[in-house]
């Protein structure tokens, strides 16, 4: 069956009939976003993911935490059959199927990582016959979609976008509200390696993306204009972080003034803090840098602004450093592991720098957080994690507010003083805490209320 020649109505009926089959390789906050939309939209979907724990908990009907519409979809569909897990596809019968690559793409030791969506390639196209489609979703430096299909395609001996539709569609999701990102909140961006592969790519996210599609003239294109949305997060959440130094040094609140900026079109101040952390913006200025230096380009302001964000652990370890007067042998509470608000996401952390910076001092450090239970790098660097906030705070000479769960906005003065049994300096990196709760303590914001 070839997809491509199918029109939006056609491809709709057959999805939902099983005619056509969603097979997600990736069983991550992404793929299993993405296997949940199609399972919402109706489709047969098959899960693929090589870690057992995650395939295990996907047969089983559980999604990432915090996901909660991606836990019902998979148990919807498991009940009416429209759903199964398998380690890879030689377990079920060759059926015509678009695969979405939904694997990790990282950073690490100054390249680009493609060893996942490698493997995954040559899976997904080496299972597919004429007419099928492969779609790949993670973020890659420009070009990286092209080479690897190309390579994979011809060890398959197929044609691409002839036999075998190649689409590039980066997934633009958030953790904790994935589904309705895909389904509602952003356009999906498609594009193809030609112009069969490209309509099918319209017509195939046209289906689940109620706030449309917009189709790239290439897959470089696409490839960059994700990159570029995290660049430019990177950047600007640098320039707040510099900014809110000098507001600090002037004993400005720097929230009334990036209010106030932002309060005409041409200005979005972002909000300053311990760093950036995810898996997301940490690592999409890396790929920047790949492409450019890869055209004699030197992308300075780029790897400016991963330098300022990187340093700023360091820069509050400093600041507590000097506050308290020496931090050796103190006793400092960290609230907050995971590495923005309300997410059980703990990838690429501020918080982990932090702790490795108080430790260095001298100090001796707990860390608190209300939805991550365990962690192997903290229990690796012998650093307690800690859900319950009493025995966070008990004895803390230093409480370090590090991440912007809302459940620390309700933290005031009288609690913190007997839960720790004292009257401890607590500093603030994300302007949670309300100044008018923190009676009696000593509060320190970063560019904020100091008292
Ligand atoms: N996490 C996020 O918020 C966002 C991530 N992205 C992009 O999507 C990519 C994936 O992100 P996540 O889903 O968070 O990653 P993840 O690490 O949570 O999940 C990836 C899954 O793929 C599995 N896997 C790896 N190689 C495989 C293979 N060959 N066959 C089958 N399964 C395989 C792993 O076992 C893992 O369970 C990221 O690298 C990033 O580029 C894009 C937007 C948002
Ligand atoms: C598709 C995609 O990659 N979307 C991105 C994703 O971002 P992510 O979930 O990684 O969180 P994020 O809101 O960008 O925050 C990343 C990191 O940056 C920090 N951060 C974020 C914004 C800010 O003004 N200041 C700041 O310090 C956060 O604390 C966190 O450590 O989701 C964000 C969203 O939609 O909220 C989106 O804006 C981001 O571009």
């Amino acid at each position: 069956m070839d997809l491509s020649a199918l029109g939006p109505e056609e491809l709709s009926r057959e999805l939902r009939a099983g005619g056509i089959r969603i097979i997600v390789y990736g069983l991550g906050l992404v793929g299993s976003t993405l296997a949940a939309v199609w399972l919402r939209f109706g489709a047969h979907v098959v899960g693929i993911d090589r870690d057992p724990a995650t395939a295990g908990r996907a047969a089983a009907g559980e999604g990432p935490a915090g996901e909660p519409l991606v836990s019902e979809a998979f148990r919807v569909g498991l009940s009416e059959g429209r759903f199964r897990v398998v380690p890879d596809e030689g377990e079920i019968e060759a059926r015509p199927a678009v695969r979405f690559l939904a694997v990790p793409v990282t950073w690490s030791d100054g390249r680009t990582v493609l060893n996942y969506l490698e493997d995954a390639m040559e899976a997904a196209v080496g299972h597919s016959r004429s007419g099928d489609a492969v779609v790949v979703k993670p973020t890659v430096p420009i070009g990286t979609t092209r080479r690897l299909a190309r390579d994979a395609a011809a060890r398959a001996g197929l044609r691409l976008d002839d036999d075998l539709m190649l689409i590039y569609s980066p997934e633009r999701i958030s953790a904790g509200r994935a589904v309705l990102d895909v389904e509602e909140h952003y356009p999906a961006i498609v594009s193809g390696i030609g112009p069969r592969s490209t309509k099918l790519a319209e017509d195939l996210h046209g289906l689940v993306a109620r706030a449309g599609v917009i189709r790239m003239s290439s897959m470089e294109a696409a490839e960059a204009e994700k990159m570029f949305e995290g660049v430019y997060r990177d950047v600007n959440i640098a320039l707040a972080n510099e900014l809110a130094k000098v507001a600090d040094a002037y004993g400005l609140d720097f929230e009334e003034v990036r209010r106030a900026s932002n309060s005409q079109p041409y200005s979005h101040i972002h909000s300053p803090g311990l760093g950036v952390g995810g898996t997301c913006i940490p690592v999409y200025p890396w790929f920047l840098v790949d492409n450019a230096l890869g055209r004699g380009l030197v992308p300075e302001l780029t790897m400016t602004a991963r330098r300022i964000n990187l340093s700023m652990p360091e820069f509050f370890a400093s600041m507590a450093d000097r506050e308290i007067g020496g931090l050796r042998g103190r006793r400092v509470a960290v609230l907050g592991l995971a590495f923005r608000g309300d997410v059980a996401d703990s990838r690429l952390s501020p918080t982990y720098d932090l702790v490795l910076e108080l430790l260095r001092r001298g100090a001796s450090v707990i860390v608190h957080d209300p939805l991550i239970a365990e962690d192997d790098s903290l229990r690796a660097m012998s650093v307690a994690l800690t859900g319950d906030l009493g025995t966070a705070l008990r004895g803390a000479d230093v409480v370090v507010v590090a991440t912007d769960h809302s459940a620390y906005r309700e933290l005031d003065g009288d609690s913190i003083r007997s839960m720790s049994g004292g009257s401890p300096l607590v500093m603030d990196t994300r302007h949670v805490l309300r100044p008018d709760r923190m009676h009696g303590i000593r509060l320190r914001q970063f560019a904020g209320h100091t008292q």
